[in-house]
């Protein structure tokens, strides 16, 4: 790795002879097969981007000129050239970020991985050179071809367009996938301008051929390149990216950095909105990866180079199995039941229901707005629609969940994978907003499974609701053992009693969901602190089931447990339901602090932030002494308890 070693920022880069390049090239991809197979990570999308990366950094100055990344998930090699080298902790607790990270350096501006936003960054930067004057500074985005099928993408382009005058690169990194190949017109309408590349090849060799040719030479590549114009609007019909205003440069081999150099020198000095149209292989230069049909390795965990196996397999099945298998059972079922992904088909389990039901799949591309509201058409079209999407993604699409599911009163069934803390992915993937912002949906109804049994039962009850949106939510984990319920109380199920019989218990614990583990083991140990407690899963955790606040009414504190930000969420619910019902019973509530998260992984943050059965235990110890409950009262609740005092109704 001695040249790439030698690259300590982009100037260095930019110092290195040209013939040079493809040995660096060669370098960075073997360290990234190296060093990314033994962490995990972007594998894929980041051995696509080498060559572009390389003439990006050559051809501009960053940070004076900006380089942005849409989702971020291929800024790597970026990362290699501006002084960032040790990927031995990548996405890892205390190492690098797998996303661009300003606090890791000056040369990287979006943090967010959430797609299909750096257009909009772009158009704001270049909007701030131009009031402050700075008409020598360059704003580039680089945009995947998934990324373009985001409806933000377009927002910005249409303004984007709109100044003519104002300096603007956006760099198209077309490999043909998101994870799978893209969908849509945006995809057929690159997938065109790409078949112009072996006439832009012929071209390149006519006009280096013929131009030397004396006499007819020259005229008879100016009718071959008119030609080509010609033949470029019928086949390609690019005149979609001119006709908005914009200058279109390519398609340009993506991994040939002299060409690639020549088209962004050109789209510098252009002095307008120019689009340069990369051609890029997702994985490219690692066999495996080139040849892996589902997603080019888009992300890979930790794996042997050689071979493709886990280091470490996981002996569970993830939730995302059991609903995906639970899905095309009710898929046989039920023929109005139909799924809608946006661009994540396998990741959020709909590869076996696509399989079986191909006709009643959607992907609508990276596009949850979309997806949201063409479920809303479809319920209006007597069709169940399940929107399988990540937790975080919903965020994008809340206004279509409250103005077009709910306010029609639609059957739509939301299935939000990677709920709660999701760790390595950074502050922006972590599920902790969806338990809250969908608190203020009128009518919607969010369960919150805590095993595989109840996510197959919650889902089919969610799939019965055909006049409001349901949500099922899960984490991004194993699924833990079953944890079977000692009865059920109204919709809520009690899962454990501490409390001698006819002796009043002192906690209630709501556990929500996947809390339930930890609820479980936090009981355990409270009762070694002398204090009595009643572990409950509300099962749905919106509306607040009425048993849930009788239960609350029998007990001396309500100490609820969840996977998601505290403001506004579960337990913020809980309490509001408890003072409607003027039941006068202090309650606390345990969750994610709501703050943007660094990234770690999934069981390190859950520790540090106390929800854990330990975790769990000390704080709401801490709750009940400080309210004269626990060990200190032990003796007078005994004496109570014998002499009938003011003991309550038993459970
Ligand atoms: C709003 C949103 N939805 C879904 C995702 C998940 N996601 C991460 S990368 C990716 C595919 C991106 O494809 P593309 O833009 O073509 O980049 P490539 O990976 O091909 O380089 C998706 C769907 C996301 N990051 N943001
Ligand atoms: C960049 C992006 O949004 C996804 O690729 C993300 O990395 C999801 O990873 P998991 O599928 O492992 O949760
Ligand atoms: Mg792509």
């Amino acid at each position: 790795m001695f040249l790439l070693e030698s690259i300590q920022g982009p100037a260095d880069l930019r110092m290195l002879p040209a013939d040079q390049l493809p040995r660096l090239a060669e370098e960075i991809r073997d360290f990234l097969i190296e060093a990314v197979t033994r962490t995990g990570g972007h594998l894929g999308p980041n051995l696509g981007v080498v060559e572009l990366t390389l003439a990006l950094h050559r051809v501009f100055d960053s940070p004076s000129d900006r380089i942005l990344f849409d989702t971020g998930h291929q800024s790597y090699v970026h990362k290699l050239l501006t002084g960032r080298q040790d990927f031995s902790r990548l996405k890892a607790k205390g190492g690098l970020s797998g996303y661009p990270s300003r606090a890791e350096s000056a040369h990287d501006v979006i943090e967010n991985s959430h797609a299909s936003t750096v257009l909009g960054y772009a158009d704001g930067l270049a909007k701030a050179n131009q009031l402050h004057g700075h008409g020598d500074r360059h704003v580039v985005a680089v945009i995947g071809d998934g990324a373009l099928t985001g409806g933000m993408a377009w927002e910005a382009l249409n303004n984007i367009a709109e100044a003519q005058d104002r300096p603007l690169i956006i760099v198209v990194n077309d490999n043909e996938r998101s994870y799978s190949p893209t969908i849509g017109g945006m995809a057929n309408h690159l997938a065109t301008l790409r078949t112009t590349q072996g006439y832009e090849r012929f071209l390149s060799w006519g006009k280096e051929t013929l131009q030397r040719t004396p006499g007819v030479g020259a005229p008879i590549y100016e009718a071959l390149h008119g030609a080509k114009k010609g033949f470029k609007d019928a086949v390609a019909p690019q005149g979609m990216f001119e006709d908005l205003g914009l200058k279109y440069i390519g398609p340009i081999d993506g991994h040939d950095t002299s060409a690639l150099e020549s088209a962004l020198k050109r789209a510098k000095g252009f002095g307008g909105p120019v689009i340069v149209h990369c051609l890029t292989e997702k994985g490219r230069g690692y066999r495996p990866a080139e040849l892996d049909e589902a997603d080019h390795f888009h992300q890979v965990g930790a794996i042997d180079p050689i071979t493709c196996e886990p280091l470490r397999p996981s002996s569970g099945i993830s939730w995302t199995s059991v609903f995906g298998g639970e899905l095309v059972e009710i898929g046989r079922e039920r023929a109005d039941v139909v799924a809608i992904t946006a661009a994540m088909l396998a990741p959020v389990g709909l590869g076996k229901f696509a399989k079986e039901f191909p006709e009643r799949i959607f992907d609508v591309g990276i596009a949850e707005q979309h997806a949201t509201v063409s479920a809303a058409g479809l319920a209006t079209g007597g069709l169940h629609p399940v929107v399988a999407v990540y937790a975080t993604f919903l965020n994008r699409a809340f206004d279509q969940v409250l103005m077009d599911v709910a306010l029609h009163k639609c059957g739509v069934t939301f299935v939000l994978d990677r709920a709660g803390v999701t760790g390595t992915d950074g502050a922006s993937h972590n599920g902790m907003w969806d338990m809250s912002i969908l608190q203020v949906v009128p009518g919607l109804r969010l369960a919150a499974p805590r095993d595989a049994d109840q996510l197959r039962a919650e889902l089919r009850e969610a799939l019965d609701v055909d006049d409001a949106p349901t949500v099922v939510r899960f984490p991004k984990a194993e699924v833990g053992p079953p944890i079977p319920a000692v009865e059920r109380v109204g919709g809520v199920d009690v899962l454990l009693r501490t409390a001698e019989p006819g002796r009043a218990p002192e906690v209630l614990l709501v556990a929500v969901g996947t809390m339930a583990p930890a609820c479980l083991d936090a009981a355990a140990l409270l009762t070694a602190d002398g204090i009595t407690a009643t572990v409950v899963d509300p099962r749905w955790v919106k509306p607040v089931d009425p048993a849930l606040t009788e239960l609350a009414a029998r007990h001396r504190l309500v100490v609820t447990v969840e996977d998601n930000g505290r403001i506004g969420g579960v337990g913020a619910a809980v309490a509001m339901a408890l003072r409607d019902a003027e039941i006068d019973v202090p309650t606390r509530e345990l969750g994610i602090p709501q703050e943007f998260l660094v990234h770690a992984s999934r069981s390190e943050i859950l520790d540090e932030i106390g929800l854990t059965g330990p975790g769990i235990a000390a704080q709401t110890a801490g709750f009940a002494k400080a309210i004269g409950l626990g060990r200190q009262q032990s003796a007078a609740r005994v004496t109570s308890s014998i002499t009938g005092g003011d003991s309550q109704r038993g459970i």
